[in-house]
């Protein structure tokens, strides 16, 4: 079969984006599964974190599925959410959509450009969920806020939030972000562990001053991505809540892949609403020859370059002099 695919991205994080709105491929589970396995692997010809299925919804503009470069299903995702509204807007020509996603409909507008004329999207960011029953995190606690697990560190203080996917999230001082400790513990709780049963998405946030941060990710399902928009949204979440930020104040969040801005909501005592606006930009559009019982050995029919990568560079090159700055005149 034929599959047509937009590759894109948001703050670096990539995907492959596939119609079904205009298309009838009638993928089935297994189908998915195994078309993110082999089209994501990066020593393939194509290579990406994630594919977002986008497809007719009965409630909302649209529905959006995200898979894992693993294969595994995931209920949210941030950065992806930016593309797949924007691919919906330009679709059915409007500013403002609502996408259904495996746990919420969540509101899409188009906005501001974040830098110069890069395409640039709000989503929201909810529900938002402490509960680690629900997460799951297996301890004897009902929440985690910046206390220590003994079980994955004796010295760092972590918190635990759904934003509905789950992430474990560790305010570090430079000297973590660049040591191996992050990658041991995420590799330790994506693994075969009793904590985190179904794996967890890590990040490690350095604040840099009031109103902008720096996090990393390592992605439950992929591994250190350039950026994660969900962790991005729950790490502002907890630097307001341990008063490094402010609540109702734009906070910059720099990322290896850019930057994006979060703004976060508090709504009552434990109720809390995330706005994650950053780019969605396009990188090619290609055609595919497929058969999707055998991915792997797919062939590349046509490839059209999209001309926007070089003004994201722009950005990216501009957050990466901030961070540098700012880190080294911290240190
Ligand atoms: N990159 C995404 C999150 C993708 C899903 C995540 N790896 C999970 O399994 O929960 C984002 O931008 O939020």
């Amino acid at each position: 079969m034929q599959i047509s695919l937009t590759k894109c991205h948001g703050s670096g994080n990539d995907f492959l984006l596939i119609d079904e709105i205009s298309n009838n491929y009638f993928f089935t589970e297994e189908d998915r599964q195994n078309l993110s396995i082999a089209l994501c692997d990066r020593q393939s010809k194509i290579g990406a974190d994630g594919i977002l299925f986008v497809l007719k919804s009965e409630k909302c503009d649209a529905r959006m599925r995200v898979f894992n470069s693993d294969g595994s299903e995931a209920s949210m995702c941030g950065n992806g959410l930016r593309c797949v509204g924007r691919f919906v807007c330009e679709l059915f020509n409007k500013e403002e959509i609502v996408v259904e996603t495996m746990k919420a409909d969540l509101a899409v507008t188009k906005t501001n450009p974040i830098f110069a004329e890069i395409p640039t999207f709000n989503v929201e960011i909810s529900p938002v969920l402490f509960s680690l029953e629900k997460l799951p995190m297996n301890i004897d606690k009902n929440i985690l806020i910046n206390e220590k697990v003994p079980e994955i560190s004796d010295r760092l203080l972590f918190s635990a939030v759904a934003v509905p996917n789950p992430h474990l999230i560790s305010v570090v001082g430079i000297e973590q972000i660049v040591s191996n400790e992050q990658k041991c513990i995420s590799e330790t709780v994506n693994g075969p562990n009793n904590l985190f049963p179904d794996g967890v998405n890590v990040s490690f946030v350095h604040p840099i001053d009031k109103g902008s941060i720096y996090v990393r990710t390592f992605e439950r399902g992929v591994g250190f991505t350039n950026a994660c928009g969900t962790a991005m949204s729950a790490s502002s979440l907890i630097t307001c809540l341990l008063e490094l930020n402010e609540f109702e104040n734009e906070i910059e969040v720099y990322n290896n892949g850019g930057k994006v801005h979060c703004l976060v909501h508090k709504e009552g005592e434990t109720d809390f609403q995330i706005e994650l606006i950053g780019n969605a930009t396009y990188l090619y559009k290609s055609d595919l020859e497929i058969d999707v019982k055998k991915p792997e050995d797919f062939l590349i029919i046509n490839k059209t370059e999209y001309q926007e990568e070089l003004q994201y560079k722009e950005l990216q090159q501009h957050a990466k002099e901030m961070v540098e700055g700012k880190i080294l005149l911290s240190r």
